[in-house]
C-alpha cells in the first residue's frame, strides 16, 4: 500500500484507492437530466415538524429533506441528529437553515411553525399569533418555492391553511391544511378498538373543523366493506347513538388529553402528515379528509372557507372533493363547523 500525494492510500495499479474503487462509476454516463429531484422542506423544526421529517426519512419519499426553523443551534442539532441516523435510512440529503432559501424548488412544503396549545387551550386560541408568523413564512416560501404545494399543519390549521392561500397568491388547488386526516385516524382507531378488527380496515372520515365542531359521518363508515352499522346488528353488538357519539367526543378530546398528559401530540401528526406527503410526492390520488376550499362544496355557499372534506390529492395537491353520501343532521353540523370558521375568519378582517 503506498501514499498519493494527497496522503490517500494507492492501489497496485497506482491509481487512488477512491478513484479506482469509483472507476466505473465515474466512467458510467451522466445521470439523466430528466431524473427529477424530490424535495420536501419542512418549517418549524418542534415536536410536530421532527415528527413529520424522520416519518418522511422512513419512507423513501424524497432527495432531499430541508428543515427551516428560527432558533439556529436547536435547528443545527436536529439536522445532525437525523444525518447521524443514515446507516440505516433510504438516502436523503438533509439540509437545514435559517434561511428560506435553503428551501428553493421544493415540491412539497410544509408549515409547522408557530406556537401550540398550553394545558386546557383550544385550537383557535392560537389564531392572532400564528397569522402574525405565517405573514412571515409564507412570501418566502413562495418566493423560493413557486411551483410548490403548500400543506399547513400549525394551529388553528383550517383557518392558517385559508391565511396561507390568501398570502401565496397561489390556486386553491395548492394549499391544503392536513385538517381531519388526523382526527380520522382517531376515530379509525376507536372503531377498530371497540369492534376489535384493523384500524386500517375501518373506513370512517371526520369532517369539518380540525376541532371542536368537527362532525363524524357515521352514514358512510365501512368495515371491510360492510357498511357499519348493519355490521353491528350482524354481530348483535349492542350499540345506541349515545354510544357512537361518545366515540366522537373522546376523538374530539383526545389532543386535549394527550397535550395534558405529555404537553403536546406529535407521533400521530407525524404519521398522517407523512401519509399526506406520500400520496401527493407519489401521486397516489388517494382520498384524504383533509382542509380544502369548501365553497361550493355539501351547500357550503357563505364564503370562502377551508375546512376538511374527502378530497382526492396527488402530485399537483387537490385533485376533486368526492361526492360522499350525508344524511341531513351530518349536512347541516358540516355547514355549522363552517360557520364557526368564517366567524373566525371574519374577526380577523383579511
Ligand atoms: N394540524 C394538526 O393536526 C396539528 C397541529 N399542531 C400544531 O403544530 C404547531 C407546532 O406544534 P409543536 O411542534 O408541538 O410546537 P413547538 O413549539 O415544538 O415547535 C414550533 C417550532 O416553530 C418554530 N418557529 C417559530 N417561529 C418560527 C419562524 N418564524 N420560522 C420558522 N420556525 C419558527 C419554533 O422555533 C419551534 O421550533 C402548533 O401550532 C400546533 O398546535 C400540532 C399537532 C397536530
Ligand atoms: C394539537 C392538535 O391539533 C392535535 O393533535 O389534534
Amino acid at each position: 500500500m503506498h501514499k498519493s500525494t494527497s496522503g490517500s492510500s494507492l492501489g497496485p495499479d497506482g491509481l487512488d484507492l477512491t478513484q479506482s474503487f469509483f472507476k466505473s462509476i465515474l466512467n458510467a454516463s451522466p445521470p439523466s437530466p430528466t431524473n427529477r429531484h424530490n424535495k420536501i422542506s419542512v418549517i418549524g423544526a418542534g415536536n410536530v415538524g421532527m415528527a413529520i421529517a424522520q416519518t418522511i426519512l422512513t419512507q423513501d419519499l424524497v432527495d432531499e429533506l430541508v428543515l427551516v426553523d428560527a432558533i439556529p443551534d436547536k435547528l443545527r442539532g436536529e439536522m445532525l441528529d437525523l444525518q447521524h441516523a443514515a446507516a440505516f435510512l433510504p438516502r436523503t440529503k438533509i439540509q437545514a437553515s435559517t434561511d428560506y432559501s435553503v428551501t428553493t424548488g421544493s415540491d412539497l412544503c410544509i408549515v409547522t411553525a408557530g406556537a401550540r396549545q398550553l394545558n386546557g387551550e383550544s385550537r383557535l386560541n392560537l389564531l392572532q399569533r400564528n397569522v402574525a408568523l405565517f405573514k412571515k413564512i409564507i412570501p418566502p416560501l413562495v418566493r423560493y418555492s413557486p411551483h410548490c404545494v403548500l400543506l399547513i399543519v400549525s394551529n388553528p390549521v383550517d383557518v392558517l391553511t385559508y391565511i396561507a392561500w390568501k398570502l401565496s397568491g397561489f390556486p386553491s388547488n395548492r394549499v391544503i391544511g392536513s385538517g381531519t386526516n388526523l382526527d380520522s385516524s382517531r376515530f379509525r382507531f376507536l372503531i377498530a378498538d371497540h369492534l376489535d378488527v384493523n384500524a386500517q380496515d375501518v373506513q370512517a372520515y371526520i369532517v369539518g373543523e380540525h376541532g371542536d365542531s368537527s362532525v363524524a359521518l357515521w352514514s358512510s363508515i365501512s368495515v371491510g366493506g360492510v357498511p357499519v352499522l348493519s355490521f353491528l346488528e350482524k354481530q348483535q353488538i349492542a350499540y345506541e347513538k349515545e354510544m357512537l357519539e361518545n366515540i366522537h367526543k373522546e376523538v374530539i378530546n383526545g389532543a386535549y388529553e394527550v397535550i395534558s398528559l405529555k404537553g403536546y401530540t406529535s407521533w400521530a401528526i407525524g404519521y398522517s402528515v407523512a401519509n399526506l406527503a406520500r400520496t401527493i410526492m407519489r401521486n397516489q390520488r388517494k382520498i384524504h379528509p383533509v382542509s380544502v376550499l369548501a365553497k361550493g362544496f355539501y351547500g357550503i355557499d357563505g364564503g370562502e372557507v377551508f375546512i376538511s372534506l374527502p378530497a382526492q390529492l396527488g402530485r399537483g395537491g387537490v385533485l376533486g372533493v368526492t361526492n360522499i353520501h350525508m344524511t341531513e343532521e351530518e349536512m347541516k353540523r358540516l355547514k355549522d363547523s363552517a360557520t364557526t370558521i368564517l366567524e373566525v375568519q371574519n374577526q380577523l378582517g383579511i
